[in-house]
């Protein structure tokens, strides 16, 4: 496997979300204040500059909608995305959360792990048998020592006591006896069946940490092992970054929230399929609004929230009824990407409404979607939740894939070994295959050979990975 070096680039490095502004204003997109404007004077960009690998118009008038002429490469657009999330982390500078165990899990620990206690916080024994004070043969005392309950009397030398795992070893114990290993003789006198060693099979006080100690760092994402170990070490909130707040719009009057399609109407798939997934994704989501083809309740709906992100469904493109770009028009949204140069999805975009609020529109093309919320949500909910970015892979294909002539596809595959076998039933409004999907293939523009190695991008549930919480 190699990496294919596109996402954490050089390029991806050097673009701002100020120089994405710009980007999109220079090629005469809708930015505040001139949306219909004719095209800013280009800058020329410096060598490597990644302005010059997208072949844009020259400032030609465009209709406004029409991303064709303004869409950023894929790769750039998740970079956008990401930049994006640093800069609202940087503007909101948002609290920890002190969040129950049982509600930590997927966060990522904005404080440290410090231990509260020693571990173990007393001597313990690490096996079912008896305490054992001094040299064989050692008389046994009547009453045991049971883990959890009162501190045993301190042993005699030659004495000996039942104790079970986990139980505090009383003083002047040497060693623990496993049950095993040890034989009582006629007269009720305990002796080894193998040589004891001292301290063996005691677990001493603070052997795993001390109070104070460092366990884990700022950044940590909580997985089941941290809550386990964070519970060991005396605590019951953990202090993290908290998730990112999402408010989902989905837009359409075709859409049934029941039964059967009919009479033109169809079933709102987004509506059951987004939000679980971007709770996968780290995020709180909080509202699941529809809101038909009405501009003025998208209107409503887009100043009434005070999510770290709106994530609105359809109207991303220039029908009658696409009310995405004129209601971000009349709210001076910042357009950071309108349209991405990528199949499905290329309507899809992001924009800035505040310093920290963001909104991602996804096309309603249902795999168009999928499309917009791994290019552009997952980037900027991942930032925004302080997770780590996944590490970039290839494997090679099983089949060789049509490629769009100069835009990026996104292909479902399901994972064989060490292959990626590419999927039917890929088209933008289709989610047979992507329901059968283990990831998605990332076609270079051309295309890609049977054999040739490909990015692919995990799915959380297939990963297996903490991103998975869908409750
Ligand atoms: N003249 C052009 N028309 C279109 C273009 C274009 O470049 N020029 N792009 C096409 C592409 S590509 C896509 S993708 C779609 C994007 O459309 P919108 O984001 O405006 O979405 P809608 O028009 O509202 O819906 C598209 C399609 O998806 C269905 N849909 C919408 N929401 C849902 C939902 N929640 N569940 C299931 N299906 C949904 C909707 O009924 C439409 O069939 O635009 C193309 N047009
Ligand atoms: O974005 Mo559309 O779904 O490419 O056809």
């Amino acid at each position: 496997m190699s990496s294919p070096g596109t996402r954490t680039g050089e390029e991806a490095e050097d673009l701002d979300v100020e120089e994405a502004l710009a980007l999109v204003k220079e090629n005469g997109g809708p930015a505040r204040g001139a949306p219909d404007g004719p095209a800013a004077p280009a800058q020329t960009p410096p060598s490597g500059d990644p302005r010059r690998q997208s072949p844009r118009d020259s400032g030609a008038p465009h209709r406004t909608g029409d991303s064709r002429h303004r869409a950023t490469p894929w790769p750039q657009a998740r970079a956008i995305a990401e930049r994006a999330g640093r800069a609202a982390v940087r503007a909101a500078r948002r609290d920890p959360v002190h969040a129950p165990l049982d509600a930590a899990l997927g966060l990522t620990l904005a404080a440290p792990l410090t231990a509260l206690t020693d571990l173990p916080s007393f001597d313990t024994s690490a096996m079912d048998g008896w305490a054992v004070s001094g040299p064989a043969p050692w008389t046994v005392r009547d009453e045991g020592a049971l883990a959890g309950h009162a501190e045993p009397a301190p042993l005699t030398d030659g004495e000996a006591v039942r104790i079970a795992t986990g139980a505090r070893v009383p003083a002047e114990t040497t060693a623990v006896l496993r049950s095993e290993h040890g034989r009582t003789d006629e007269r009720g006198r305990l002796h080894p069946t193998r040589e004891v060693v001292h301290g063996q099979d005691i677990r001493p006080r603070a052997q795993e940490c001390r109070g104070g100690d460092h366990l884990l760092p700022v950044g940590t994402v909580v997985t089941p092992a941290v809550l386990g170990l964070a519970a060991a070490a005396g605590y019951d909130t953990l202090t993290a970054v908290p998730r990112p707040r999402v408010d989902v719009l989905v837009l359409g009057d075709e859409l049934l929230t029941g039964g059967l399609p009919h009479d033109g109407l169809i079933r709102d798939a987004l509506g059951p399929m987004l939000p679980p997934w971007l709770r996968a994704l780290g995020a709180d989501v909080r509202t699941v609004c529809r809101i038909g083809d009405d501009a003025g309740a998208l209107h409503r709906a887009v100043t009434a929230s005070d999510a770290d992100l709106i994530v609105t469904t359809g109207g991303t493109a220039a029908g009658p009824v696409d009310h995405v770009h004129p209601v971000l028009e009349r709210v001076g949204a910042d357009l950071l990407v309108d349209g991405v140069k990528v199949r499905p999805g290329h309507p899809m975009l992001l924009a800035r409404l505040k310093e920290d609020q963001h909104l991602v529109g996804l096309p309603g093309n249902p795999l168009a979607a999928v499309s917009g919320l791994l290019t552009l949500a997952e980037p900027l909910l991942r930032t925004l939740a302080a997770r780590p970015a996944p590490e970039p892979y290839t494997l090679p294909l099983d089949d060789g894939v049509h490629g769009h002539p100069h835009d990026t596809r996104l292909v479902p595959v399901v994972l064989r070994g060490d292959r990626a076998a590419p999927l039917h039933y890929n088209g933008p409004a289709m989610l047979r295959g992507m329901a059968a999907a283990d990831a998605l293939a990332v076609v270079p523009p051309g295309g890609a050979r049977s054999g040739q190695e490909t990015e692919v991008l995990d799915l959380p549930w297939t990963t297996g990975g903490i991103g998975v919480c869908f409750t």
